[in-house]
């Protein structure tokens, strides 16, 4: 089975606000673009996925997004994350109304072809799943077959609120790199002990103040 896989991307200068303590304004947006461009990478990389749609209003990240090979839709509900994702779905469905779909998020630099196989071919199982993040607070992955809605529940305690919505958790072992997004910089270092993309760790390396 072949996926459609939507991506928001928040505007670069609003990104990862929770990264600050760890990367100053100065090199966080361009933190958060590498985290979505290594994620992107490796989203069409994956032998699971026909396509990948990126919801974002950041223009200049849109379009590096799109020189990767995704499409990219604009924001234009404007009414936060789970809204996004529902415009960008709707937009995917006009395009190919029999896809699966499923939303990933943007932050996940580790994230390895093979690993996002076996997560959305368990996902394949069911009418709707998703894949709790690493800190199993919230959600990385959610995933429905063609003809079901995404309900989407993003957010805080979304893990809790995808399982109350009737989604199927997905209990994987070995799929770390799916799940480990980055919020913290504890999560950054995380990402790199699993081995992150290469514009994560050009970024990285900028951030320590080596190379580049
Ligand atoms: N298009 C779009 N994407 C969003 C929006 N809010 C969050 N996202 C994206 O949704 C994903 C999950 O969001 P978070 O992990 O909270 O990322 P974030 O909002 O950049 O991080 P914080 O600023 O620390 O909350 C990331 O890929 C974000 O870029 C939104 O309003 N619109
Ligand atoms: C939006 C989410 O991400 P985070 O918890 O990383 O903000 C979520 O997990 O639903």
């Amino acid at each position: 089975m072949q996926w459609t896989l939507v991506i928001p991307l928040k505007p670069l200068a609003l990104a990862k606000s929770r990264l600050a303590d760890t990367a100053g304004d100065a090199l966080r947006p361009g933190l958060a673009l590498a985290f979505a461009e290594d994620t992107v990478a490796a989203a069409l990389a994956c032998a699971a996925v026909r396509d990948v749609v990126v919801v974002t209003d950041d223009a200049p990240a849109g379009s590096a997004l799109a020189a990767l090979g995704a499409r990219v839709v604009p924001d234009e509900p404007r009414a936060g994350l789970n809204a996004a994702l529902t415009h960008a779905a709707a937009h995917a469905r006009a395009v190919r109304p029999e896809t699966p779909l499923a939303a990933l998020n943007a932050d996940l630099p580790a994230l390895r072809p093979p690993e996002l196989a076996r997560v959305l071919d368990a996902a394949a199982e069911f009418p709707r799943a998703f894949l709790p993040d690493a800190a199993a607070i919230g959600t990385t992955l959610l995933a429905v077959a063609a003809g079901r809605e995404l309900l989407p529940v993003f957010g805080t305690d979304s893990r809790v609120r995808h399982r109350a919505s009737g989604a199927t958790e997905l209990r994987l072992t070995a799929v770390d790199s799916v799940r480990q997004d980055v919020d913290t910089g504890d999560d950054l270092r995380a990402a790199l002990a699993l081995g992150v993309g290469p514009r994560t760790a050009a970024a990285a390396a900028r951030l320590l103040g080596i190379g580049q």
